[in-house]
């Protein structure tokens, strides 16, 4: 059953980004240590009225938006974008169920600033029923003037307002003005609606949801979004963590969230995946939050069999509350089999979707104890790992 104004959002990432000039698409860059359109993705998921989320990318880019983008933790639909904004847009449109969509809200990937707070307001527009889409506006501040050779007459300011995204439509009249457009292509869809007649509301936009269109755009929004810390104010913690679990028969171990396929398996309380618990404890360290066994004690029946995705997804929520970021991980495996490297790029990009962050910012090795020890003699597996995490002062765990 759909809520009340519960809607479906649209994120249109299908574009090349040829004006930013960056060495990735925008939507893939760094932004905060994050990519930008996982900005909105995460804006938008967070919202408790979102009842889906379609993600629009280029054609061929779901596993670069998946890993490069570290999107694939999050729960969407992928669609294949068109060769302009407005066919980006058709085509997020057209796997929409009309039932569960009463409203979408289209919005660029380049636009990272998204927050509830505008989300709520265009929400709200529709309380009017004879309003069909609503988007978020700004004043204009400089002085507007048309422009020739030389300057030209000055253009009445006041009239006017920037226009921003996201734009929220009923799905129907948005659908309606897809299917009977004929002009040349639109810039966005509010314009497209008001062609069928329909009313479009302003609601308040905001600064940070700037869109990241030329050369120097990404710095200055990560300026906004991101406020560079002040002497004093941020610290980088390093956390370490260490364990190991028994090798026993079986038919594969559980390694870095993939189940590795191998003639024995480990031995532990929970799915023993010793590589992720290794890296949850190193994320607990850099917070000073414990260990793993302290926030899921092998003595819980419910962590029978856990699968420990859920403890490394818990230790990053951890930091998060901290207020801090996660920067970095990187972790040893040591085994004499099974062998880690056919695995390597697989379990990097499950860690990266696991902890929210870019695959670039996981590394994994692995290596042999030369036959010496209990790894050498097969019995057992063993992991380390070291995190990077950034800390606001005053964030501290006591
Ligand atoms: N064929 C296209 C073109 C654009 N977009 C998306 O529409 C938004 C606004 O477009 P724009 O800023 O123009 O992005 P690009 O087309 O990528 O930029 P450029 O024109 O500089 O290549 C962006 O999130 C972009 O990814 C899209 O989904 N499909
Ligand atoms: C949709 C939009 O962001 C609203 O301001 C804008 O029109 C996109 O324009 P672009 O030329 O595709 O960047």
């Amino acid at each position: 059953m759909m809520q009340q104004n519960s809607f479906h959002a649209v994120i249109v990432a299908g574009g090349r980004g040829e004006r930013a000039g960056l060495s990735v698409p925008k939507q893939y860059a760094l932004l905060g240590g994050k990519a930008v359109v996982r900005w909105s993705a995460e804006a938008m998921l967070s919202h408790p009225l979102c009842a889906g989320l379609t993600i629009v990318i280029p054609p061929g880019d779901e596993a670069r938006a998946m890993a490069e983008a570290a999107l694939s933790g999050l729960t969407l639909c992928w669609a294949t974008g068109g060769d302009s904004r407005q066919a980006s847009v058709a085509a997020g449109l057209a796997g929409l169920d009309e039932e569960l969509a009463g409203l979408v809200l289209v919005h660029d990937a380049a636009r990272p600033g998204l927050d509830s707070a505008t989300i709520d307001r265009l929400l709200t527009a529709f309380a009017d029923a004879t309003v069909d889409g609503a988007v978020p506006v700004l004043p204009v501040a400089d002085t507007l003037a048309l422009c020739g050779p030389d300057l030209g007459d000055v253009v009445d300011r006041s009239a006017l307002v920037r226009v921003q995204t996201p734009q929220a439509f009923r799905l129907t009249a948005l659908r309606a003005a897809h299917a009977g457009w004929q002009g040349a292509s639109a810039s966005d869809d509010a314009q497209m609606i008001r062609a069928l007649g329909r009313a479009v509301a302003m609601v308040e936009g905001r600064r940070e949801l700037e869109k990241v269109t030329h050369q120097g755009d990404l710095e200055q929004v990560e300026a906004m979004l991101c406020p560079a810390p002040r002497a004093g104010q941020w610290r980088t913690a390093v956390g370490m963590g260490f364990d190991v679990h028994r090798l026993i028969d079986g038919d594969g171990v559980w390694l870095g969230g993939l189940l590795i396929p191998h003639d024995r398996k480990l031995e532990g309380h929970s799915d023993a995946d010793v590589l992720l618990h290794a890296i949850t404890d190193a994320v607990l360290g850099g917070i000073g939050d414990g260990d793993i066994g302290q926030h899921f004690p092998p003595s819980d029946p419910q962590w029978r069999g856990a699968s420990s995705d859920r403890f490394l997804a818990h230790a990053c929520e951890l930091v998060a509350a901290c207020g801090g970021r996660i920067e970095h991980v990187d972790a040893t495996v040591m085994c004499e089999a099974p062998k880690v490297g056919p695995h390597r790029q697989a379990i990097r990009e499950r860690i990266a979707a696991i902890m929210g962050l870019p695959v670039a910012r996981v590394s994994i090795k692995a290596t042999t104890t030369e036959r010496l020890g209990f790894t050498g003699r097969g019995e057992g597996i063993a992991a380390q790992a070291v995190v990077t995490v950034r800390l606001p002062d005053g964030g501290d765990n006591q």
